[in-house]
């Protein structure tokens, strides 16, 4: 667990970071969300002590950071940055090795662990243990950042746009593939993003700051459908109805959806969203899907226009 309380950061008269205090669950994932320059990455390096906080005090798992060595503490935690920060004068096997061998791990044991983390990532190491960083693709580095980040399994993952410098569609495979990774479930994770999507996507918790503060924290319904204040609001305007259709699940509609007498051919899960609903709708260009309960088997009916109708009446009552 990672408890910052009342941090604040200034760089000369800029106050970076303002007072601002939050708590992150073991194995749960906070986003720090926020448009550029609102304090998101000194947040974040304040926590391995990359930036050092002006005031404020920060644990993790009970122990107070600022009685640690830096360079000690921050071989326990894993950080992927902005810019990859790979050694480019070592291979992709010894890159990922830095850490390990720094906590004395035997060469069996990270080349065990190297090589699992690697295939994992696709990347196996036949291929790609020995070439340097020159020699891989942008969305390669990143997944050699993951594997180096991940590798020496600490609790807890700090990531600063670790998707940024990819394009599009490389991002969503590079990303999709990440949450799937097994070493994550058990993570303590804060991530740094300025893409409302990724946001929505991986956190479980999402603080949205704006000029050094926290305007609001909380999961994705709370953001859309309990906004704080106009900022808020407006921070999410430009993509609201993907945004909501992707928060709101199956099972947030469930009792305004019509019973079924039928089978039809395609189906989702309630935990599924209405996003995905309407896209199997038109993909498959079908006037109704069926949509099974998890919990009791039992199957609903999803039209263009009875997920419609659910979903405007929902969005009234949350
Ligand atoms: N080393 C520094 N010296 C002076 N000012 C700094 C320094 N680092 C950051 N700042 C300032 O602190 C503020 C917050 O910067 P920070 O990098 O935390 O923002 P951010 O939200 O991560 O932005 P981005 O998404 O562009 O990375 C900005 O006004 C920035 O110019």
């Amino acid at each position: 667990m990672i408890v910052a309380e009342k941090l604040s950061k200034n760089f000369n008269d800029i106050q970076a970071v303002a007072d601002i205090s939050f708590t992150v669950k073991e194995g749960e994932t906070m986003v720090l969300l926020g448009t550029s320059g609102c304090g998101k990455t000194t947040t974040l390096k304040m926590i391995n002590r990359l930036i050092e906080a002006t005031s404020g005090s920060i644990s993790i798992n009970g122990q107070d950071i600022f009685q640690q060595q830096p360079e000690i503490l921050r071989r326990t935690i894993g950080y992927v940055s902005q810019n990859n920060g790979l050694f480019p004068h070592y291979t992709v096997s010894e890159n990922i090795a830095v850490v390990p061998r720094l906590l004395g791990w035997d060469k069996v044991k990270i080349r065990e662990h190297a090589e699992k983390l690697l295939d994992q990532l696709k990347l196996p190491v036949a291929e790609f243990g020995d070439k340097y960083p020159d020699e891989l693709s942008g969305g390669q580095k990143q997944r050699v950042t993951v594997a180096r980040a991940l590798i020496s399994d600490s609790p807890v993952l700090l990531m600063d746009e670790p998707f940024g410098a990819l394009d599009p569609v490389t991002r969503a495979a590079v990303r999709k593939e990440f949450v799937n990774l097994p070493e994550l479930k058990k993570k303590t994770i804060i991530l740094v993003t300025h893409d409302v999507q990724e946001a929505f996507e991986m956190g479980d918790r999402i603080c949205l700051m704006d000029k050094g503060r926290i305007v609001q924290s909380g999961d994705a319904k709370d953001l859309l459908f309990r906004p704080a204040n106009d900022f808020v609001r407006s921070f999410f305007e430009n993509q609201r109805l993907y945004l909501e259709l992707t928060a709101l699940k199956f099972e947030d509609i469930w009792h305004l959806l019509p019973v079924s007498d039928s089978m039809p051919d395609n189906v989702l899960e309630s935990n599924q969203s209405l996003w995905q609903g309407m896209e199997l709708l038109s993909q498959r260009n079908v006037k109704e899907i069926a949509i099974k309960n998890l919990q009791n088997g039992e199957v609903r009916i999803g039209t263009q226009s009875s997920i419609q109708t659910a979903f405007n009446q929902i969005k009234n009552n949350i």
